[in-house]
């Protein structure tokens, strides 16, 4: 049985395209979606079909060996970079075929970043670089709103200091802050513990939790620590551009293991299918048994 079947949809109801309304509760989705780089024979196939959804509300962790595609994954599903086929949903909005302003103000108003490095404005104190990119839209914050990530996030008494005078933990709150800033509907973390040792990356995984389960965030996070991931509710697992499999409320050892086994396993033939990052219908879009 294919994936797809497994997981209670139709090959008809993968391709259809949704209609407003039917992606309640789906923050992103993706179908058939595919990303090629160069031509002819130095093409490298970094997305190969990829059929996801990615559930409001939850927070998903993206891993794979390095070159699987998770990074172009995550640019895709941000309209960070353009696909080669497929679609891509932002709510209801199809981000495909966006012109390029419409992407940059989809981006600014409706997504949130973190990256490895974090990004923070040197000359600008905790709180401006909080709220920039809401100053460069021209938008007014929700004080209220405001208040609660800032408290969230423990950044009330550094809000006047400059990135130089803040840890990288705190720096990399500050930039947490700065995405979860605008309420935004989706925020992508690329290895946003990768510059942070332990302590802090923990500290600020905790921080990613929380803001999913007491601010209402939906989180996608790209890492290559099965330490990192399991702070999610749902590891899906790329190889070759693919989503060969996922996991539900995932522990450091069953990642890792996970892992090992991709690492170890010859290349197998992963039927792509329809990976909902929903509770009820993960465990049924596994490609492999645990
Ligand atoms: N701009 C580009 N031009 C050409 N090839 C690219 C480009 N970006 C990515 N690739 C290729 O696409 C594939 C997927 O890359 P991607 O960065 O998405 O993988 P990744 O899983 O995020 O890797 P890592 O864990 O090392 O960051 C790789 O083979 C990579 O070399």
């Amino acid at each position: 049985m294919s994936t797809t079947e497994e997981a209670g949809l139709s090959t008809a109801a993968a391709e259809h395209s949704p209609g407003p309304g039917e992606a309640d509760g789906i923050a992103a989705r993706a179908r058939g979606l595919t990303k090629a780089y160069g031509s002819g024979e130095t093409t490298v196939l970094a997305l190969d079909s990829v059929d996801v959804d990615i559930t409001r509300g939850r927070f998903t962790a993206v891993m794979g060996p390095s070159g699987s595609g998770k990074s172009t994954l995550m640019h895709c599903l941000a309209g960070l970079d353009t696909v080669s086929a497929g679609q891509v949903w932002l709510g209801d909005t199809e981000i495909t075929g966006l012109k390029d302003r419409e992407l940059t103000r989809l981006r600014r108003d409706r997504i949130g970043f973190m990256f490895q490095s974090f990004n923070l404005i040197p000359t600008l104190n905790a709180a401006e670089n909080i709220t920039l990119p809401m100053d460069i839209a021209g938008r007014q914050p929700d004080r209220k709103w405001l208040d609660q990530v800032i408290d969230t996030l423990g950044l009330r008494d550094r809000l006047t200091h400059r990135p130089s005078q803040l840890s990288g933990g705190q720096q990399q709150r500050v930039a947490c802050a700065r995405a979860l800033a605008s309420r935004p509907e989706l925020i992508f973390a690329d290895e946003p513990t990768g510059n942070l040792d332990s302590r802090a990356g923990l500290e600020v995984l905790g921080f990613l939790r929380r803001a999913v389960d007491e601010l209402g965030q939906t989180v996608v996070m790209v890492t290559h620590d099965p330490g990192a991931a399991a702070h999610s509710d749902l590891v899906l697992f790329l190889a070759d551009g693919r989503i060969v499999d996922t996991m539900e409320r995932p522990t450091a050892e069953a990642v890792l293991e996970r892992m090992r086994l991709f690492a170890g396993a010859s290349p197998q033939d992963p039927t792509p299918g329809t990976v909902r990052s929903g509770v009820d219908d993960a465990p049924a879009a596994r490609t492999g048994e645990d």
